[in-house]
């Protein structure tokens, strides 16, 4: 797929921009602060409905606007479809396709599909849990776009048993009895989306796992079948279920996870630290507590691998995801935000060489020359709010 034409309105730094796109690679040049990366946060956030920089929609609307508008028409198999996302905070976003009828910004999920490397996704290896988890569903709801619901079910119902906890375990220390009639309907919904989400994340690694192996053997330029095992990346999910965790379920497996096994162990589990829960007022089990853990042998990369292998794993996981969402059958545009500035010039040429055959790849770069030369294609340079074609 491809992104023909993108239009923004009162989006970040642009009043208006207008960019006709082809397939094949498309630089966009320009010195610092110029608006590149917030022309691919845009097309990034039809595909996905958020921006990778920020958490909520409020930076994206340009200061002193009251809404931005975001349009593209999106290429899949010979057949276009123009998507419109409305972005006003503070209220309902609205979209629309093809110049239909308002629909829900959610029904555009699916239509566009990126997957986007950034100076910021070091994070992923080095950051927080939350990062890793971040990473996982934002590919779960790419792959499969019913997941934005239950991701945002799981939220919802966490948010309300939490506060419930909270309240239980205040009443308990002042001497009162806290209801827990509620909190047992709470721990069943909890028990059934963090199942499905659970379940979806255990089949995604499974999926993804050898991906990130070879992706890293492709970037790290060995040969898989000759590197020493201290230096094969793979993939381990720690669920919150620690040993509750059914049996099989803590590799990947050759099968699909079962939703109610897991919703049986995770009410198992909910009942069992019950009292813990209370005592500290917080939801303790769950997939909001748990954890992608990325190997290099035997040994986490997030404290152990050197910044140069921290990114070989970052591209890895990205590339990794580039190639199981074409195996799905919908090749993603790459986007890759300033990402070259980062890498050395090794990895910089293997990433080159490794994204060159992508039906679409949107780079951004500082400096002409950061943009390696087997991608060389399309260039804009952008400037003093104007998007000019120069190659
Ligand atoms: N909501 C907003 N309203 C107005 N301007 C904004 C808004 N959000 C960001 N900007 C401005 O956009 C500019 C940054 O744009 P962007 O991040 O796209 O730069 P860039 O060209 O990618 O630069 P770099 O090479 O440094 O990454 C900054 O000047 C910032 O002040």
């Amino acid at each position: 797929m491809y992104v023909r034409h993108l239009q923004v309105t009162d989006f970040r730094s642009w009043p208006h921009a207008d960019l006709a796109l082809e397939p094949g690679i498309t630089a966009l040049v320009g010195s610092n602060g110029q608006g590149k990366t917030n022309l691919v946060e845009a097309v990034g956030y039809v595909a996905t409905l958020g921006s990778h920089r920020v958490a909520s929609d409020a930076p994206l609307v340009r200061e002193g606007a009251g809404r931005a508008v975001v349009r593209a028409a999106v290429v899949n198999g010979g057949r276009e479809l123009l998507v419109e996302l409305e972005i006003t905070p503070g209220k309902a976003n609205r979209a629309r396709i093809n110049r239909g009828a308002a629909a829900k910004p959610r029904d555009v999920l699916g239509i566009l599909r990126t997957v986007l490397f950034a100076p910021e996704d070091l994070s992923i290896v080095r950051g927080d849990p939350g990062e890793r988890r971040r990473f996982l569903d934002e590919l779960l709801v790419s792959r499969a776009p019913r997941f934005a619901g239950v991701r945002s079910d799981y939220e919802r119902v966490l948010k309300q048993r939490s506060a419930l906890l909270k309240s239980a375990g205040a009443a308990k220390r002042g001497g009162a009895k806290a209801d827990l009639r509620t909190l047992e309907v709470w721990d069943g919904h909890l028990a059934r989306y963090g199942a499905e989400l659970l379940a979806g994340r255990l089949d995604l690694v499974a999926a993804i796992a050898p991906h990130v192996t070879s992706a890293y053997a492709n970037v790290a330029a060995t040969d898989e079948a000759t590197m020493p095992s201290s230096r094969v990346a793979s993939l381990r999910y720690r669920s919150s279920l620690g040993a509750s965790l059914p049996e099989g379920y803590g590799e990947p497996m050759g099968k699909e996870a079962d939703v109610e096994v897991l919703e049986a162990a995770l009410l198992e589990e909910l009942a069992r630290v019950r009292p813990q829960e209370i005592e500290r007022g917080v939801s303790l089990v769950g997939p909001h507590r748990d954890d992608l853990e990325l190997l290099l042998g035997e040994l986490p990369a997030k404290g152990y691998a050197s910044h140069g292998e921290s990114w070989s794993f970052v591209l890895a996981l990205r590339l990794a995801s580039y190639h199981l969402l074409t195996e799905d059958g919908a090749e993603p545009v790459l986007i890759l935000d300033d990402v070259f500035a980062e890498l050395d010039r090794r990895r910089r040429s293997r990433l080159a060489e490794l994204v060159a055959g992508a039906e679409q790849v949107l780079v951004t770069a500082a400096v002409a020359e950061d943009v390696p030369p087997e991608l060389a294609g399309v260039r804009y340079d952008v400037r003093e709010g104007e998007v000019r074609r120069v190659q």
